[in-house]
């Protein structure tokens, strides 16, 4: 379900669908913290500062991620089924199950959202972060028309008049590119494409400043994706969003993405602009991901596309240094006792890796 929230303190009054955001909104750059990587003077939108989060059970599912995200930013999180990417997507909003610990530091526009009062979060749920989930039917309320559900947060957080929550939500559905007439529907009575259009609809509902999406397209057909994509593009570049997106399929996120963030085991082990982290990863779990995906023109890729042989480790029970180690086809001894930080690899982008950076491996001290 996309979550539900009170107003912002950025509320903007009445039904807008096109907001100017304001850049003198944006404060300057804190003195200390953040992402060392961030080439932005402006205060980024969201700041995710160490953020570790283990479930009750033990399973470490996200460890020591920092990453930003600016206003009409796209950043994408690529990574294996369990390497934390949704963990990361619900910690954001504080949506976690209760029992989960979270520490590290989650700015968004400023205010640490680990730190905000109750009253506070549902305040920035909707309006300051939203999130569009993968599979609509499951997350659209079966016996409710779509318009209504539209218009359920703008009346809340919104404090529309049910005519302006109506209102606004037709003028959302065609924004999404549906008539405004489809608001009387169910979401049986739509399309899967139609549904995850009506899911962003409600997403934008009370003009969020940062969306999340995760996985928005995986159960739809290649065409309706490609439409989908499109239209999260256009609605990030109009309206100067911030944009989060999830995906395991790093060549969708290299097509809609401005940079490019890749999970392994609950850390970010690769960073940098998209089409570069896709096309010439530095991280081997990096390569290993990007050559499981067929590339347009590239015949040899295209028509094999190899996998990463073995499974994400348990994340209650990681292995010891790197802990990509094991399944790691240029892996040092040293690999198995140390792990490696996030280091520069190449202008403006970050691995972690003993190959990466100063430190020259010559080919005999590898050890497979
Ligand atoms: N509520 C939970 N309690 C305990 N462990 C959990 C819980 N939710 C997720 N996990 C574990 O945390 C790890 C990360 O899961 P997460 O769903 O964040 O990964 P993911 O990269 O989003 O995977 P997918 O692409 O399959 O959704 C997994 O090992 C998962 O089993």
């Amino acid at each position: 379900m996309v979550p539900r929230a009170a107003g912002h303190r950025h509320r903007r009054r009445g039904p807008r669908l096109h907001p100017v955001r304001a850049r003198g909104r944006i404060r300057p750059q804190p003195q200390a913290g953040g992402d060392p990587l961030s080439t932005s003077t402006a205060q980024p939108l969201l700041d995710v500062r160490d953020l570790e989060v283990t479930y009750a059970g033990g399973a470490a599912a996200v460890r020591g991620v920092n990453l930003t995200v600016n206003a009409g930013q796209k950043l994408g999180i690529a990574g294996e089924s369990g390497c934390g990417k949704s963990t990361l997507a619900l910690a954001l909003l504080r949506l976690l199950p209760s029992g989960t610990r979270v520490t590290g530091e989650i700015l968004l526009d400023g205010e640490d959202v680990l730190t905000m009062k109750w009253g506070r979060v549902r305040a920035v749920r909707w309006a300051g972060a939203s999130i569009v989930f993968q599979g609509a039917m499951h997350s659209l309320n079966a016996v409710h028309r779509v318009g209504d559900q539209i218009a359920e947060p703008i009346l809340l957080h919104r404090k529309a008049t049910p005519a302006g929550a109506r209102k606004k939500a037709g003028e959302l559905l065609e924004h999404v590119g549906l008539p405004a007439a489809r608001a009387s529907a169910y979401p049986h009575e739509l399309s899967g494409g139609q549904r995850q259009r009506v899911m962003i609809a409600m997403a934008l509902a009370c003009d969020p400043r940062l969306v999340i999406a995760d996985e928005p397209t995986t159960a739809l057909d290649v065409m309706i994706q490609a439409q989908i994509l499109r239209l999260i593009q256009q609605l990030v570049s109009e309206q100067e969003l911030g944009l989060m997106m999830i995906s395991h399929d790093l060549a969708v996120l290299s097509d809609t993405c401005d940079r490019l963030a890749v999970m392994y085991a609950g850390r970010v082990v690769e960073e940098g602009p998209a089409r570069q982290v896709y096309e010439d990863a530095q991280h081997p779990y990096g390569q290993a991901l990007s050559a499981a995906f067929p590339r347009i023109g590239d015949a040899g890729s295209r028509f094999a596309p190899r996998g990463l042989p073995g499974d994400p480790p348990d994340p209650a029970a990681l292995p010891s240094g790197c802990t990509f180690h094991p399944r790691c086809a240029v892996a040092l001894d040293s690999c198995a006792a140390e792990d490696q930080a996030l280091r520069p690899a190449a202008p403006d982008r970050r691995a972690a890796c003993v190959h990466v950076g100063p430190v020259a491996v010559p080919e005999e001290a590898r050890s497979t």
